[in-house]
């Protein structure tokens, strides 16, 4: 997950960069906590975080969104009160790119450096 997690989002994505079977397959291996699912016929990356209350769990969500504002790539968020949802998918190809994986390796490395924190009453 580590190398995943230092690499850039691609600013340009075309239908063409869709992943194949086996490109998906390896990368998923490197963010195996996070589930493939299909919604309305659009394939993603899911994955659910927990927190202590909501306040923290609306922190996560605003850094986050600062992450996916630098790498110009956005997440679909479900924010409730001790967990947070979320999915990853490229609207512009309508299924999962390289960009997909690289935000979520980067959302779970962001949930470790914030537990972290917390854990040390930073
Ligand atoms: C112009 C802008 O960079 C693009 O529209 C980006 C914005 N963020 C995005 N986020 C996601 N998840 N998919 C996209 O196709 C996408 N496109």
């Amino acid at each position: 997950m580590d190398a995943l997690a230092r690499q850039h989002c691609q600013l340009e994505t075309c239908p063409a960069n869709l992943l194949s079977a086996r490109e998906l397959g390896h990368l998923h291996t490197q963010v195996a906590d996070w589930t493939l699912e299909e919604a309305e016929g659009v394939l993603q990356l899911e994955k659910s975080f927990l927190f202590a209350d909501f306040v923290s769990a609306l922190a996560f969500a605003d850094n986050l969104g600062a992450l996916a504002e630098q790498e110009q790539h956005h997440p679909s968020l479900h924010i409730e009160w001790g967990r947070v949802t979320v999915n990853w998918y490229t609207h512009k190809v309508r299924g999962l790119h390289t960009n997909d994986f690289i935000m979520a390796a980067k959302t779970s490395a962001l949930y470790e450096q914030l537990q972290q924190s917390a854990s040390w009453g930073l």
